[in-house]
């Protein structure tokens, strides 16, 4: 038996699982169109939406700002965390092809795409977040 094929092999394997694992979400793939129209209906019918990852610092801290200083509640704020879901990969394929943006948190407010972390935190930097809450709950 050739053990240095065996392990040159099963290290080709390792190399590809790990970047997939790693890297794997900064590739494309298209979303179906089902999946498009359903993420499209999930703006339109949430005032507030958001798709976020639970271990995305950028995601705690639109949360932080969104649940805990302007005392939003779950009911107001439709938030999905796709890296806890099934078809996760999918949405974020969806909201990307949707926004030109892949990354998440991806926040949308009265249908509107807002961006991400940084676009929101610049909302409430420049005083205008209340107002388009205020509006998108009335
Ligand atoms: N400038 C962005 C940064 C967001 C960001 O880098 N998010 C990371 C997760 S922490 C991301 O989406 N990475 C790609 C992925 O998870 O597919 C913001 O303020 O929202």
């Amino acid at each position: 038996m050739d053990f240095t094929k065996i392990y040159t092999f099963v290290g080709i394997l390792f190399t590809v699982f790990l970047f997939r694992r790693f890297f794997g979400s900064y590739f494309n793939t298209m979303a179906s169109p089902e999946t498009v129209q359903k993420v499209k209906a999930l703006i339109k019918d949430n005032k507030i939406f958001v798709a976020s990852k639970t271990y995305c610092p950028y995601c705690q801290a639109t949360i932080k700002l969104l649940f805990e200083d302007k005392k939003l509640s779950k009911e107001q704020v439709h938030l999905l965390q796709l890296d806890t879901m099934k078809e996760g990969a999918e949405i974020q394929d969806a909201l990307q092809e949707i926004t030109g943006q892949r990354s998440v948190p991806n926040i949308f407010i009265s249908g509107k795409h807002i961006g991400g972390n940084s676009d929101l935190q610049a909302l409430e930097s420049s005083g205008k977040l209340d107002a388009l809450l205020k509006k998108a709950l009335a």
